[in-house]
């Protein structure tokens, strides 16, 4: 049983006519990118905005009109992966990278749903590296000041050098061994001056779509 693209298809059916979508990035909701890809073959008509620049090619690939944040005044529902769901609905996110994009569309969507296989699924946030995207500039002490609130950061590599988003950041990857005041937490990183946002993500789901026990899709609502 491919497990992401179950949960990541189950989505699409909070999706109607007329609706300004956000779509997320990552492995899991491709599958939802996919199957909506699909649909507006078949006559669906919505509108997507997509979280990334890998996300917006694969749209575009799949036939997903876009749309540009100036043209609407609202987005319907956003759909998008995450790297860990506690059982507040609380999230990690920015394990692909594209977390700040990801947070301003969660954030202007009336409805946010999240498709999570169960491995995401934990009692507590924190064992996934939490990404901070920071600017380039002073990223040094940037770090120094994060290490300082209680973790071993990272800054993220790719083929030999900083790893880049979509919006010219760093990502400093943060080992907090367990995440007890995710909203602190959050806010606390955010202050920090360098920092742009972090992968926390509190108090932000509606929904979240995964599997049971049995294999069966689970839907969980805040
Ligand atoms: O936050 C994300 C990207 O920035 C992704 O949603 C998250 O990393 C989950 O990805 P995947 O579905 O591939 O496991």
């Amino acid at each position: 049983m491919n497990e992401k693209k179950v949960v990541g298809e189950k989505a699409v059916e909070f999706i109607k006519d007329g609706m300004v979508v956000g779509l997320g990035t990552g492995s899991t909701v491709y599958y939802t990118i996919i199957k909506l890809g699909q649909l507006v073959k078949e006559g669906l008509l919505i509108q997507g905005i997509p979280t990334s620049v890998q996300t917006e090619e694969l749209a575009k690939k799949v036939g997903i009109p876009l749309v540009h944040f100036k043209e609407i005044e609202q987005i319907d529902v956003a759909i998008d992966g995450a790297d860990e769901v506690d059982t507040h609905l609380n999230l990690i996110k920015g394990g692909g990278g594209a977390l700040l994009r990801e947070k301003i569309i969660a954030k202007a969507a009336k409805t946010f749903i999240v498709v999570a296989t169960p491995s995401k699924m934990v009692e507590t946030l924190g064992a996934f590296r939490l990404p901070v995207e920071v600017v380039p500039f002073g990223a040094e002490l940037t770090e120094k000041h994060i290490r300082e609130l209680g973790c071993d950061p990272y800054l993220r590599q790719l083929e030999g050098t900083p790893y880049k988003t979509d919006n010219g950041n760093y990502i400093i990857d943060c080992v907090f061994s367990e995440i007890s005041e995710a909203k602190r937490l959050e806010e606390k990183l955010n202050m920090l001056p360098g920092v742009v946002e972090n992968g926390l993500f509190v108090g932000m789901s509606d929904i979240v779509i995964s599997l049971d026990q049995n294999k069966d899709v689970m839907l969980i609502k805040r």
